[in-house]
């Protein structure tokens, strides 16, 4: 499996311009023959979170049309970042996953809000796990602050996902951090990790980058840099399977005692 991890210039508040970009993008890493591509966090408004009434996406249409459109086009499967979604009264930070045929796989809503940029006061969390196929991989995709909380993530791991989606806004100071957690979580649930930060900056915070592509024993085989980009890796599943055949941690776990 080749990814592309795109690595936006989000836009702080400007809906029109990020779609344009985005589909930009996709069309660039859709040349280089790739199988998945994966995008940042919240990509269609930035942390715009005062003015999500008037910026959200309605039930997501937009993105969903663009979204499923370009995968469709491109015939690649694409974890579809996060968007702001409105959705009757409620504004939510929601992961869209197409496949190639531009179904729209798994829609979900980030569980852990994050209260440093003031994601529990404009955001409703989601309350469902986020598993899917990608050309019969077991995927799953968690967003940002979420890759914090290892319960949430491994919870769904013992259900058989090989590679783990992460989109993300990690504001540069934090950077450190990113890799360690994202490197641990890809080693104690022996799977591949993706993960995709924007770059840019928004009125509080500023983003570096430093997309990820981790396999199973924590080696890291594709590192962003802090500017716009596309990085490209290959995942080869194999690896999933010996590691996981060499050390049985997943049959190791003794749930019963947490
Ligand atoms: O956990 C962190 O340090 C960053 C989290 C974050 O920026 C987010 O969830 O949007």
């Amino acid at each position: 499996m080749r990814v592309a991890l795109i690595q936006l210039n989000i836009q702080y508040g400007n809906p029109d311009e990020n779609y344009r970009q985005v589909t930009t993008a996709i069309t660039q890493a859709a040349q280089q023959a790739v199988d998945v591509i994966v995008l940042p966090e919240m990509w269609n408004t930035g942390y715009a979170l005062t003015r999500l009434n008037v910026l959200a996406d309605d039930n997501g249409a937009r993105t969903i049309k663009v979204l499923s459109q370009l995968a469709q086009q491109f015939h690649v499967n694409i974890v579809g970042g996060s968007v702001a979604v409105a959705r009757e009264d409620d504004f939510y930070n929601e992961m869209l996953v197409f496949d190639r045929a531009g179904q729209l796989l798994s829609r979900y809503d980030k569980v852990h809000r994050f209260g440093l940029m003031a994601e529990d006061r404009y955001i409703t969390a989601g309350r469902t796990e986020n598993r899917f196929t990608l050309d019969a991989v077991p995927a799953m995709g968690v967003i940002c602050y979420d890759i914090r909380f290892p319960e949430w993530l491994r919870k769904q791991a013992a259900q058989g996902p090989q590679v783990i989606f992460v989109s993300a806004e990690w504001p540069t100071v934090r950077l450190p951090q990113w890799k360690i957690l994202l490197q641990a979580r890809a080693i104690e649930n022996q799977a591949f990790v993706v993960a995709v930060n924007r770059v840019g900056s928004d009125p509080d915070n500023a983003f570096g980058g430093q997309s990820l592509v981790i396999d199973p024993l924590g080696t890291i085989l594709a590192h962003g840099s802090d500017h716009a980009e596309i990085t490209t890796a290959t995942l080869d599943f194999d690896q999933v399977a010996a590691v996981r055949g060499s050390m049985p941690v997943f049959a190791d776990r003794q749930p019963e005692l947490y």
